[in-house]
């Protein structure tokens, strides 16, 4: 099968996005999955973190599935709806439109550069639930805020919340990158309190309105980023940290920077996602699914300037953390 691809990313978590409408695949479930294995694998395959399927939609303009490199399929993605949503936006010509993603119907849409030459798109991440049972976590209290997880660690706390793929958040001083991973890793294999795996963050107060996140993310392992974590964190930090509802948090992370703006209407809460969505390069892969193997059928044409504007914004956020 011949599979046409543009290679993205939201803050360096970076996708390969099939678009299911301007090409008719004919992919089965099992397909997507083994085709998520095959190719997202760094050193055999093209290489990134999950797969986005673009497909077509009764109830909005488009649809997204993601895949992570596992194979497992995520109910959300938020660096990934940044990128869906630039691919959307530019084929309709439109700066707003709505994608249908597992568990709803999101609003996406331009909005002012959040750094200069970064085209900046803006998703809305909801529903968000601190109800254990959303995640699923099972755990005696109805809501896990700010609780200590022994069978995780000794050290840290951590709040969970679905927004609407699960996640456990810390708020941390300081902290190594393998102890993360290694909680990461503990807390995906602890199925009898994470029945569905988990994502799990570290969050760093850097001043107000401005925090570091990095995230084991379930299904993947480390990543650069990653949207709906980034999205959690904020909102647990302008619950246990010095953070502001309806303001801009800046969070830099390995692979950037995005803002995100929490928002409480009553009970609920909703975050907007602001960053870039970057395409890399367009190329074309022939996969035999059946015999696991695949080849370049057209070369990757990279995007040098897009590239290149993209690296400034990375080292600012660098010179930030
Ligand atoms: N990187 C994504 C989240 C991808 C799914 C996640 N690994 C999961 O399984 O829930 C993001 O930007 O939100």
């Amino acid at each position: 099968m011949n599979i046409e691809y543009i290679k993205c990313h939201g803050s360096g978590n970076d996708f390969i996005l099939i678009d299911e409408i301007t090409h008719s695949y004919p992919f089965t479930e099992e397909e997507r999955r083994k085709i998520s294995i095959l190719l997202c694998d760094r050193s055999t395959g093209v290489g990134s973190d999950g797969i986005l399927f673009v497909m077509e939609s009764k109830k909005a303009e488009a649809r997204m599935r993601m895949f992570n490199s596992d194979g497992t399929e995520a109910e959300m993605c938020g660096n990934g709806l940044r990128c869906v949503a630039r691919h959307v936006i530019e084929q309709l010509g439109k700066t707003k439109v709505e994608i249908e993603t597992e568990k709803a119907v999101l609003s996406v849409s331009q909005v002012p550069q959040i750094f200069e030459g970064i085209d900046t798109f803006s998703v809305t991440i909801e529903p968000v639930s601190f109800k254990a049972d959303s995640l699923p976590m099972i755990v005696e209290q109805e809501e896990a805020i700010n609780i200590a997880i022994p069978e995780l660690s000794n050290q840290f706390t951590f709040t969970a919340l679905s927004v609407p793929n699960p996640h456990i958040v810390s708020m941390v001083e300081d902290y190594e990158q393998e102890e993360l991973a290694a909680i990461g890793r503990k807390a995906n294999e602890l199925h009898e309190v994470f029945p569905n795996g988990v994502n799990v963050s570290f969050v760093r107060t850097i001043d107000k309105n401005k925090i570091f996140v990095q995230t084991y993310e379930r299904g993947v392992g480390l990543t650069n980023a990653c949207g709906t974590a980034m999205s959690a964190s904020s909102i647990v930090s302008t619950l246990l940290g010095p953070n502001d509802l309806n303001q801009p948090i800046v969070v830099i992370n390995k692979g950037g920077l995005v803002n995100c703006l929490v928002e409480k209407n009553g009970e609920s809460y909703s975050i907007q996602l602001r960053g870039n969505g970057t395409n890399v390069y367009q190329a074309a892969v022939e996969v035999n699914i059946e015999e696991g193997v695949w080849k370049y059928s057209k070369d990757p044409e990279y995007n040098q300037e897009e590239n290149d504007t993209y690296e400034k914004l990375k080292n600012y956020a660098a010179s930030q953390s």
